[in-house]
């Protein structure tokens, strides 16, 4: 595993407290009637509390199954899981994944009564309690006003807001968002990652993103873990928190980007070639 240099060193340091999540040897297969699909292979990754971890790679390199895996929908056919140091064995209120998909709320819903609804189908607060818990996370999304729309009254940006409220009402160990943003139009899918940062900073939640977008990677992770085509196997972890919005499109950011194209793809850096060149030449 490659530790990108230049974009900081890795986090993991001696001072570090236990991670929240660990992925230890993780590997991920689905068995169709044919044959055997591995979807990764023997993944290392540690999480800690208030990361913003992404999962980035090209598609079809494994990233929902491992996420579905995190979540607990899927079981490791090698390889642990543990939260808190204790082995996921299957799903639970501690783990809310938000999906790319905007049919992921009830329509026959209201906002209100989507965002209530896992916390009293969970027992974890009584009617009043979770009115009002949801009532919060619904302006913290900035949508107050909307409590009584349905979601085909919304736009595909405010559904997911509606989504993104009600995992943060069951304030979960860790959001898991798979590619929550793809697919919303590039200025929407702007605002949410925006919006996203600033509720991070608000509320300091532990997440995990998977993407296919470079950018995006860089501009909502801390850390980065860059992940090999099929079967995804851990090629790099890179710390991207020196990146946000406001980087876009500078020179420094474009140099990062493509150097994580290069490692994604396996092209040769053309920085390295120029060191290796004056290596050569000396
Ligand atoms: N239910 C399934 N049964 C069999 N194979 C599957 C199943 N789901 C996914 N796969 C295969 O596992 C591999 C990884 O799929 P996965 O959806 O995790 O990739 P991904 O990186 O999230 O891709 P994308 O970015 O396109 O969503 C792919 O080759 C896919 O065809």
């Amino acid at each position: 595993m490659v530790l990108l240099s230049g974009v900081n060193a890795a986090s993991a340091t001696a001072a570090t407290p236990d991670p929240l999540l660990r992925v230890k040897g993780v590997t991920l297969e689905y068995a169709t009637r044919e044959r055997v699909v591995r979807a990764a292979h023997r993944i290392n990754l540690d999480v800690h509390a208030g990361d913003r971890f992404v999962l980035l790679g090209p598609s079809g390199c494994g990233k929902s199954t491992l996420l579905k895996a995190i979540a607990g929908f899927i079981r490791p056919t090698e390889g642990q899981i543990l939260l808190d140091d204790r082995p996921v064995t299957g799903p639970g209120a501690d783990r809310i994944v938000v999906f790319q998909e905007f049919d992921q709320l009830p329509p026959w819903k209201t906002v209100l009564g989507n965002v209530m609804f896992p916390l009293l189908a969970s027992r974890r607060l009584p009617r009043a309690e979770a009115k009002e818990r949801a009532r919060d996370s619904i302006a913290k999304v900035g949508l107050s006003g909307f409590e009584d729309s349905f979601p085909h009254q919304l736009s595909g940006g405010m559904k997911q807001r509606v989504a993104i409220a009600r995992a943060l009402a069951m304030k979960p160990r860790i959001l898991l968002m798979d590619e929550p943003f793809a697919a919303l139009d590039a200025l929407t899918r702007r605002k949410m990652q925006e919006e996203l940062l600033q509720l991070w900073d608000e509320v300091r939640f532990t997440l995990i993103f998977v993407t296919h977008s470079i950018e995006e990677a860089l501009v909502v992770g801390n850390r980065t873990a860059l992940l090999s085509p099929r079967p995804g196997r851990v090629r790099a972890e890179i710390n991207c928190h020196a990146w946000d919005l406001h980087s876009l499109g500078g020179r420094d950011f474009q140099a990062a980007a493509s150097r994580i194209h290069n490692l994604l793809f396996d092209t040769p850096d053309p920085e390295d070639a120029q060191d290796n060149r004056a290596v050569a030449a000396e």
